[in-house]
């Protein structure tokens, strides 16, 4: 025993103690025969040989093609029919570029991005990303079913792993637009494990956007849809007034004045017509009182401010004892016009006033207006900077609130609903060098949308005060 070569290095002291093991049950690892793997390589192969026509026919059929013509006419007549087809698509081009871009430009550029981007990246990233889920010692990944492309995104439609959520890539925004190299990336459900992952190619709102044309007639002039700015997919973005109070939040310098100005200007003939009343308070006397023709009445001190707001809610309800019994729901006329209560910085009145009784009043006018106002036709329009209750704890009143840019990431859920900033809403994120930019919740859609309001410069509220403001000698109303 002594002489044994490693005597005395496996002793172990009759006092140490021995750590409790679990018995651990293992799959046993078998080599896989290697008869297996080839059977595996020709059914793949196969399988690829055989669907290639439905997967890319348009490929499928010009190799087809060129091989025939090489046959019968060799290689002259394939340079010939490579010319006539390069020609052909150059004539389509030129005639009919839109389809072209749709049908050809875009598909291309699909496959190539599908290729060069998705697949090649696909495995690392996801991987690294955390969302590679183990089940018996494998790495099973959501698998790309198919690419496509916008003019300004990249949709990348996933099929999910069973027994995950879209919720795990939601939490993985970050992640997977830094990882294929975007700007942001968002998720889409379709259906059970069916998402849509959404990377935009380039930014759409990276220049402002000027003021929106304002409506020829009253009548064009659509109180639930009105043009305000530009979405990211370059789609209009449209404000609903009509039925609802929105609340516009962000820093200063964010540009929440050119929101209420965009919503103003889009009105501007119904204003002139009648049938929309603007009710201004402008507690900085700096953003709206440029276009106070424009206004049926102003306030720019907390007094005057508190009293309009007062009398909003007496309006209210003196149609609230006129409709009731008769009417339900509030048609826009000159006898019954639309009231829109625009305020900026609706803080100065609710949480800033060193006036209790001031505060305690504004707060109560706003609760009313917007808790009640919705269906007799008034509605409030509200900008703020700071979201936090302390300072606004109406904020849940307004059914729809824009994120402008914000402080903290904590704002954005504050702002936008729980879920926002999962869901790729980073609005504490928006650079300061695009004012005007921010995130909202379209309609039917739980996904916030990152927009950009247009800008009205003071030429444009000049013009806009020439062409439909009251003229000078004629009064405000109350006033
Ligand atoms: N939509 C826009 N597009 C481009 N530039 C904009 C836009 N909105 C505002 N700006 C620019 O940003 C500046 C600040 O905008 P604005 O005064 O509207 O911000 P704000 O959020 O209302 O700030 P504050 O709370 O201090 O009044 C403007 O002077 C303008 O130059």
């Amino acid at each position: 025993m002594f002489t044994a070569r490693n005597a005395g290095a496996t002793q172990v002291q009759p006092t140490t103690p021995v750590p409790a093991h679990a018995i651990r049950f293992t799959t046993p690892v078998m080599p896989t025969p290697a008869v297996f793997l080839l059977i595996r390589w020709v059914y793949r192969l196969v399988r690829l040989v055989v669907l290639a026509p439905l997967r890319f026919p348009v490929g499928v059929s010009t190799l087809l093609g060129s091989v025939v013509t090489l046959h019968y006419l060799g290689w002259v007549g394939l340079a010939l029919g490579g010319v006539l087809a390069v020609s052909g698509l150059g004539l389509w081009a030129w005639r009919w570029p839109r389809v072209f871009h749709c049908l050809v430009v875009l598909r291309v550029l699909a496959t190539w991005r599908w290729v060069w981007v998705y697949r090649r990246h696909w495995q690392p990233v996801l991987v690294i990303a955390g969302l590679a889920e183990s089940y018996q010692e494998r790495h099973h990944l959501p698998r790309i079913r198919a690419v496509t492309c916008t003019d300004w995104a990249d949709r990348v439609r996933v099929r999910l792993v069973a027994g995950t959520a879209p919720a795990d890539l939601e939490h993985r925004v970050s992640e997977l637009a830094h990882g294929f190299g975007a700007p942001s990336c968002r998720v889409r459900v379709r259906g059970p494990r069916d998402v849509v992952l959404e990377f935009p190619r380039r930014d759409l709102l990276a220049h402002p956007v000027g003021a929106l044309p304002v409506p020829d007639h009253p009548q064009d002039v659509d109180l639930a849809a009105l043009p305000v700015g530009r979405c990211e997919d370059g789609q209009e973005w449209r404000l609903r007034l009509h039925g609802t109070h929105v609340l516009t939040v962000g820093v200063t310098g964010s540009g929440k004045g050119s929101v209420l100005w965009s919503a103003i200007r889009a009105m501007t003939p119904a204003i002139a017509h009648g049938t929309v009343r603007v009710w201004a308070i402008d507690p900085k006397r700096m953003e709206l009182s440029y276009g106070r023709a424009l206004f049926a009445r102003y306030a720019d001190s907390a007094e005057t401010a508190v009293a309009l707001l007062e009398a909003a809610v007496g309006e209210m309800r003196q149609r609230a004892s006129r409709y009731a019994g008769h009417q339900r729901v509030h048609t826009p006329t000159t006898d019954d016009p639309f009231i829109v209560v625009v305020l900026d910085e609706v803080a100065f009145l609710s949480a800033y006033h060193p006036d209790r009784d001031i505060r305690r009043r504004a707060e109560n006018a706003i609760a009313t207006l917007t808790s009640q106002g919705r269906s007799v036709g008034v509605c409030v329009l509200a900008a703020l900077q700071d979201p936090r209750k302390e300072v606004m704890n109406l904020r849940n009143l307004f059914p729809d609130k824009i994120a402008l840019r914000l402080d903290e990431a904590s704002q954005v859920d504050m702002v936008l609903g729980e879920d926002a900033r999962d869901r790729g809403a980073n609005a504490h994120l928006i650079d300061p060098e695009v004012p005007g930019v921010g995130f909202v919740r379209l309609e039917g859609s739980p996904a916030p949308v990152r927009v950009r309001s247009a800008y009205v410069t003071d030429d444009d509220i000049a013009t806009m005060v020439d062409g439909y403001g009251r003229s000078p000698s004629s009064p405000e109303e109350g006033g």
